[in-house]
């Protein structure tokens, strides 16, 4: 047990899928895993542990924004010794040729600031994906898939759209909340991360997804999340 997490010693296996929403880490586990038993419930971020094509795998909710994500993967990964983290969560597109649904792999992630900025203090540093699990990923996707660069916001209400003004223009296919985070936390600890992203809205035509389908209907992401993790 660590501070945010009731997982005995051995219940968390080394290849973490990690939802933002505690909902999606069980719904996820009673489509993908055999065996899915109930590892943690600390302040109600469910995890469970199960296993895929014999493979163990836990999947465990990370809350929303880098802070939250940043605690529990600290605690995976030092405390648990996760050793692959795939984000499968949702984004909002700032491209006109991404669609709802469609999925985004994130390259790298930019950000204004994260948890981990204070320790680069005056350096920008550019966080990015494993490449091994981006191609495998890439190589697994069956619908419409985008690779690139996303931004990492810590904000979800966002009063700054000259900001997305100026990620559209310079390719930035995605905004979400907790990328930069994971990849810099997987580089500190020499982990593989990537982050598999479904489009859940659109902010250039509004366009929006109803939260059900956020939560279960994210079917493509986990399975290409696994295939990548295994494969
Ligand atoms: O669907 P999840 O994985 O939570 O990801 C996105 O959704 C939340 C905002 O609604 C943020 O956590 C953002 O990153
Ligand atoms: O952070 C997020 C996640 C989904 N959609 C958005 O617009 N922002």
């Amino acid at each position: 047990m660590t501070f945010h997490i009731g997982a005995k010693p051995g219940e968390i296996a080394e290849t973490c899928l990690l939802p933002g929403d505690p909902y999606r880490a069980r719904w996820a586990a009673e489509r993908f895993l055999d065996g899915a038993t109930l590892v943690s419930e600390t302040r109600g971020m469910l995890a469970y542990t199960g296993t895929w094509q014999g493979h163990p795998v836990t999947i465990h909710g990370t809350g929303m924004g880098m802070p939250s994500l940043s605690i529990y993967v600290n605690e995976l990964i030092r405390d648990y010794g996760a050793k692959t983290l795939i984000r499968v969560g949702s984004c909002g597109a700032l491209q006109p040729d991404i669609a709802l649904r469609d999925v985004v792999l994130a390259q790298s992630a930019s950000t204004i600031g994260s948890p981990s900025s204070s320790i680069f203090r005056e350096m920008r540093y550019a966080p990015v994906a494993d490449f091994g699990l981006l191609t495998k990923a890439h190589a697994a996707a069956t619908g419409p898939v985008h690779v690139g660069g996303i931004f990492t916001s810590y904000t979800f209400y966002d009063e700054r759209p000259d900001l997305n003004d100026q990620l559209q223009r310079h390719g930035c296919l995605a905004v979400e909340m907790e990328t930069a985070e994971l990849y810099t936390l997987a580089a500190r600890y020499q982990r593989r991360a990537l982050s598999i992203l479904t489009v859940s809205d659109h902010i250039l035509t509004g366009e929006a997804l109803p939260s059900a389908d956020r939560e279960t209907g994210f079917s493509a992401m986990v399975e290409m999340a696994l295939r990548a993790a295994f494969t």
